[in-house]
């Protein structure tokens, strides 16, 4: 059984499709990245796995059980996006409050991830600036060691070296045969640490790949320099080039086709006279995604 299943998963706000029809699932001890900008659909998504929604239609088990199944809940780490926490309670006291709900957790597990991520425990809360506080909502949701860890944007406000950190922690869990379902709308931080990462775009799932075929499809950006016109539609029409940009003398867009093809394509229309091409990062993928699905 995977850690989590998803059949025809479908929420509507009223009349509004926030989640439609999402097939999905996510396997034992993989951090699975859920990718897709804001207004996507990623925390219904999660409110949908850990009950706090009930689904329009179709259907969700996590950890093999239903959502809204209470004894599941201490196999489960949740970081929400809005993380709230008693303002008055120093971090210390939070943390001794969960662990006491998940029946106990070694003062030195807290104490070891405190000092990994360098949070500050014996403050209140309600003084600790973002970033410090989501440090707590991270070990309240790691430090019991659960099978399934949710993580919904979790590194709002971190700073570079605590995402280092962090991102090693989602690794460890992962290797020690846990999961990891990390909601994101960076791909350059997905690409970190997931194995797979699901695309999702206005409710919609558009694709599921391997992070090593993301990187395989890995687009080039070209610029050719160029004497003489070549109109848009025509590139377009050349394979693998995506969102062609004719300016003065020059023409630039993303490419992942064939290049002697596309130099044969162009050089018998116009005068070539320079080429530049840069390798794209995972960012300019996603929006290929986003374009085909368009
Ligand atoms: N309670 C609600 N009532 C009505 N519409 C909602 C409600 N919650 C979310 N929505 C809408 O559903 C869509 C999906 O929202 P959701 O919060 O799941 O997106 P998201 O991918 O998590 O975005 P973000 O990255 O900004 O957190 C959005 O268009 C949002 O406005």
């Amino acid at each position: 059984m995977n850690p989590i299943e998803t059949a025809g998963l479908t929420k509507h706000y009223g009349e509004f499709p926030a989640l439609r029809d999402l097939d999905l699932e996510v396997r034992p001890g993989e951090v699975f990245g859920f990718l897709g900008p804001n207004g996507a659909g990623k925390s219904t998504t999660i409110r949908l796995l850990l009950g706090e929604l009930r689904p329009t239609n179709g259907s969700a088990s996590v950890l093999g059980a239903t959502p809204r199944d209470v004894a599941i809940r201490a196999r489960l780490g949740y970081v929400p996006a809005d993380l709230s926490l008693w303002p008055a309670m120093t971090g210390r006291q939070t943390l001794a409050f969960f662990a006491k709900l998940r029946g106990g957790v070694e003062a030195t597990r807290i104490s070891g991830l405190a000092e990994r991520l360098g949070a500050d425990l014996d403050k209140r809360v309600g003084e600790l600036s973002t970033g410090n506080r989501q440090k707590i909502g991270l070990i309240a949701a790691f430090m019991h060691r659960p099978d399934l860890l949710v993580l919904d944007e979790p590194n709002a406000g971190l700073d570079p070296l605590v995402q280092h950190e962090f991102w090693a922690m989602m690794r460890e869990a992962a290797d020690e045969g846990r999961t990891v379902f990390l909601s994101s709308h960076t791909l350059s931080e997905v690409e970190r640490v997931a194995d797979r990462v699901g695309i999702i775009r206005s409710g919609e799932l558009i694709a599921v790949e391997q992070v090593s075929e993301l990187r395989r499809r890995r687009m080039r950006h070209v610029e050719l320099e160029i004497d003489g016109d070549l109109p848009a539609a025509e590139l377009a029409a050349v394979d693998g080039v995506h969102d062609p940009t004719v300016l003065p003398g020059r023409v630039e867009f993303t490419f992942d086709g064939d290049m002697a093809q596309l130099l044969a394509h162009v050089t018998a229309r116009v005068a070539l006279r320079d080429i530049h091409t840069t390798e794209a990062d995972l960012e300019d993928i996603f929006l290929t995604y986003y374009q085909d699905a368009r």
